[in-house]
């Protein structure tokens, strides 16, 4: 396809985004805006725009396709300032945004003057932030919902999927409410707990110094999504307050509920408490991507010698695998350790494991 593009908020989805379009539709023309500036330049250094506007207005003006990747609540005042601009007739709009119901209602504006807006949310991502973490293949697989209101063409919509075909993502289309439902139980409500999780430990650090060493394995793994964007969450939870306001009251029972258990020594609840957890979890599909990326660990037995670090991400870049993290869980001098590497896809953690098991005697395993 051709046509151009315009992409604001130049971070992780942003600069995704545009890569995925470049690498289908290798005629459109990108052009990136960012606020800040040093991403705007790292992003045309980087080919993931081909210029970089000089204003919302100078971008916006001749584009066909406009992209709004920025924090939701800047989503919010995007869609106002672009509702007042000159546009194309025919732009289609969408953003990348977490949540839906705010920014579905905040683009009535556009809708009013004939213009499509149709929200879409990419489910995966990552921790990351900035453009530098941006990957042409960061949704290939995820799930990518979109949120028409009931009057936008189905044409829009097929051309909107158009645009995005190189993300090779799976489509979903979704009311706005329903989206924030589910994505609330699943990724909003999660990220709550696990920041909670964090604090928890680092107050019990101000105590105990040694919490920080023993919290390096799983406890470092269960929390990873505390790492992301204090920015990005904090307009997340702003705009979808109903719905974690409800599911954070529900979680006070149900903790109150594990509280009595344990007053009342109750054991055969307790262990129904986790078997129904596990049995549920268990049925979890494994190989799809959900909306908290899956973790694609490769665990590696090592004999603990200096450099083994560096000859395994050696034979792993010589076959052009890319990491995403690399993590040495604590190893005695006498025994072997054990090093944990992720991966972006079960693609890569596979070729990783043939790739390792090929030029080493190490063992591999994927995990539990
Ligand atoms: N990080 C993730 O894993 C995912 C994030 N999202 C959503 O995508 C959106 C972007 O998130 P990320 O790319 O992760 O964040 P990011 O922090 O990597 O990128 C956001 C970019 O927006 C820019 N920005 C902020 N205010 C701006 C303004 N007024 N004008 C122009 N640019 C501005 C920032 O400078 C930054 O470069 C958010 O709405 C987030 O909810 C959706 C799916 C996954
Ligand atoms: O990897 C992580 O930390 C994520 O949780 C990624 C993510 C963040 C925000 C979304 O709306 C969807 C996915």
């Amino acid at each position: 396809m051709k046509g151009r593009v315009f992409v604001i908020g130049l971070g992780l989805i942003g600069g995704s985004l545009a890569l995925s379009i470049k690498r289908q539709h290798k005629d459109c023309h990108i052009t990136g805006y960012d606020i800040n500036d040093e991403q705007g330049k790292l992003a045309k250094m980087l080919g993931v725009a081909d210029d970089i506007a000089g204003s919302i207005e100078e971008g916006a003006k001749d584009a066909d396709l406009i992209l709004i990747t920025t924090p939701v609540q800047v989503t919010e005042r995007m869609l106002e300032l672009l509702a007042e601009l000159p546009l194309k007739e025919t732009v289609l709009i969408s953003d990348a945004g977490s949540t839906k119901a705010e920014i579905v209602k905040k683009a009535q504006k556009l809708t009013d003057k004939g213009i499509a807006f149709i929200g879409g949310h990419p489910m995966a991502g990552s921790h990351k932030s900035g453009v530098s973490a941006a990957r042409e293949l960061l949704f290939e697989n995820a799930f990518y919902l979109l949120t028409p209101q009931q009057h936008i063409e189905a044409g829009k919509i097929d051309l909107l999927k158009q645009w995005l075909k190189g993300t090779k993502a799976k489509f979903i289309v979704i009311s706005p409410e329903e989206h924030d439902y589910l994505t609330g139980v699943i990724s909003h409500f999660p990220h709550i707990i696990a920041a909670s999780l964090v604090h928890q430990a680092e107050k019990t650090s101000q105590e105990q110094s040694l919490v920080t060493r023993l919290a390096a394995g799983g406890f470092r793994d269960i929390t990873r999504i505390a790492s992301s964007s204090p920015t990005m969450w904090r307009d997340i939870l702003l705009h979808n307050k109903e719905t974690l306001l409800q599911l954070l009251s529900a979680w006070q029972l149900e903790m109150e509920e594990v509280a009595a258990m344990l007053k009342e020594q109750d054991g055969e609840k307790i262990y129904q408490y986790f078997e129904k957890a596990k049995t549920f979890r268990d049925e979890l599909p494994q190989k799809q991507m959900g909306a908290i990326p899956a973790f694609y660990d490769l665990f590696v037995d090592v004999p603990d010698y200096p450099g083994v670090v560096s000859e395994i991400t050696g034979y792993l870049a010589k076959e052009e695998i890319s990491i995403t993290n690399i993590q040495i869980r604590e190893t005695r001098e006498d025994i072997i350790g054990v090093l944990v590497i992720s991966f972006q896809t079960e693609y890569d953690r596979l070729r990783a494991k043939k790739c390792i098991e090929h030029y080493t005697s190490f063992e591999t395993s994927t995990g539990p």
